[in-house]
């Protein structure tokens, strides 16, 4: 989904339009906390701008997040919540004007987006796409292929991947009769959803960048998407979640709570701030 979204095949195949990369020369990463967990990803000063326009969104960045770690990133409308996240994946309609961003210590903006899916970055999109004439088995088999491929494992045929993905779909309570329809063609908001949580539980993406994937979903379907993200958290994974509402983030308890504004984080907390959010809006937090 993520490389069909650029316009590109997972393995980045001909027609694969590429975001413009930065100038900015790559900073080491790796580094560990205090408490000895790893860095997995690292933002520094990041700055973006739509390629097509000039218009800057985002405007210094700074975000580093660890292995095992939760975080939310909240904010008003068009504050560049979205921007940051499809800038991270890669995506060719921006372009990083300033900044570093690492993800296991590479630099991500040298790397091109099947290669950051590849790597583990997984972002779940806001309006999942629609692939007509591709089902869903056939574009999840190639995408988990494609990445057990650039880690050296074996590629799963038809058979081992039916086993592979069943106990996913069960996990999200999915009807397998999914697997053999396009592509989120005629799917709901909330089973494209369910759709874009079944291709990071597929893909086993160490990093997942979840944007909004509470909209749309009605009670139980947020229920059991919490459920299958919390099932798939290991002590080597990491959660990036966009969300406007507590409602997720009672399901999903993030360490960090970012509040983003006019294209930079300019608070950090806990749920302490989503507290007051609630209570108060954006008005008792802004600094602008
Ligand atoms: N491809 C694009 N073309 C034109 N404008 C864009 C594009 N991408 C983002 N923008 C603009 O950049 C700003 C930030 O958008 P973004 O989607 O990142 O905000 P957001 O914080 O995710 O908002 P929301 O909470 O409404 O989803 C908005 O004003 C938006 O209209």
């Amino acid at each position: 989904m993520r490389g069909a979204a650029f316009g590109c095949n997972r393995a980045g195949g001909p027609g694969c339009r590429m975001m413009r990369r930065t100038t900015v020369p790559c900073r080491a990463s790796g580094s560990s906390n205090g408490a000895g967990r790893p860095v997995l990803l690292e933002v520094k000063g990041l700055e973006a701008k739509i390629a097509a326009t000039g218009q800057q969104i985002l405007r210094g960045v700074d975000l580093t997040v660890r292995e095992g770690e939760v975080h939310a990133i909240m904010g008003k409308n068009g504050s560049g919540k979205s921007t940051l996240s499809k800038v991270l994946v890669g995506h060719p309609d921006y372009e990083v004007t300033a900044g570093t961003a690492t993800f296991k210590g590479r630099d991500l903006f040298a790397l091109e987006p099947e290669e950051r899916s590849h790597d583990g970055l997984f972002l779940s999109f806001q309006s999942p796409i629609e692939i007509p004439g591709v089902s869903n088995v056939d574009f999840l088999r190639m995408a988990c292929n494609a990445r057990r491929k650039s880690k050296g494992q074996a590629e799963l045929d038809p058979l081992e991947f039916y086993a592979h993905v069943v106990p996913k779909l069960e996990m999200l309570k999915m009807d397998p009769t999914f697997l053999n329809r396009n592509v989120n063609e005629g799917f709901s908001g909330g089973e494209k959803k369910r759709n874009e949580i079944l291709q990071l539980a597929v893909l086993e993406s160490e990093m997942s960048i979840l944007d909004e994937i509470d909209s749309g979903l009605d009670i139980d379907a947020l229920r059991d998407v919490a459920a299958a993200v919390n099932g798939l958290k290991r002590p080597d994974t990491s959660v990036l979640m966009v969300t406007h509402y507590k409602r997720l983030l009672d399901y999903i308890r993030p360490e960090y709570v970012h509040i983003m504004e006019a294209g930079r984080i300019t608070q950090t907390g806990g749920m302490d701030l989503v507290d007051q959010l609630e209570a108060g809006g954006y008005a008792t937090l802004s600094t602008a």
